[in-house]
């Protein structure tokens, strides 16, 4: 039951400061607009995306919404049924945070609110949200849940 509770904290939360964050920047700023928080480094640009990462898919929005119930109903499988650690519980709900948040701003305005904007070097990478980090987040603890599966896996065997 405890980990119910924990996932239910961790989505809600992730939804919360996600929605927030985007009210904020559509509230206090113009397409377009972007503020210097760490020169050549971090910026808070106003920016939209109709697409998915990289502004894949621009607009398919019914493709966005199927994605998103098929991707959230193999995870709530997954945590139900999977997920026996706490690093593979914490990465489902951030997932699952991550993909209500940006869920909503598809469904509400067609699009997604991206503000988070990032030089590595030279490259802009691609401004992304709270929603895309608990998202990012989220696949890296899975990936690095499996990662220890594998390794541990490969010990038993290597003891037998
Ligand atoms: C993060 C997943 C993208 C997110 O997927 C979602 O919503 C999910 C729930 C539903 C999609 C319909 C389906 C996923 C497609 C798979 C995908 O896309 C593979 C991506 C890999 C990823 C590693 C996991 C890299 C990183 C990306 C970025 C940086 O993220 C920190 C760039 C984000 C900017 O392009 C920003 O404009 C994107 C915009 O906010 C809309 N966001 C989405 O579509």
């Amino acid at each position: 039951m405890k980990k119910y509770i924990n996932a239910i904290v961790i989505i809600l939360g992730v939804i919360l400061i996600d929605q927030l964050s985007k009210l904020f920047i559509q509230r206090s700023m113009e397409l377009g607009d972007s503020i210097k928080v760490i020169e050549d480094l971090f910026y808070i640009t106003s920016h939209r995306n109709s697409g998915a990462a990289w502004g894949m898919l621009e607009g398919q929005m019914i493709f966005f919404y199927i994605m998103t119930v098929i991707v959230l109903g193999l995870l709530v499988y997954l945590f139900m049924y999977e997920a026996h650690s706490r690093l593979m519980q914490y990465g489902i709900a951030l997932i699952i945070g991550g993909a209500i948040g940006n869920f909503i701003d598809r469904v509400l305005y067609q699009h997604v609110i991206d503000f988070i904007d990032v030089y590595i070097g030279t490259y802009d990478f691609p401004i992304f949200n709270v929603a895309d980090s608990a998202l990012t987040i989220g696949v890296i603890l899975l990936f690095i849940h499996m990662m220890k599966d594998f390794i541990s896996d490969k010990k038993e065997q290597k003891m037998k």
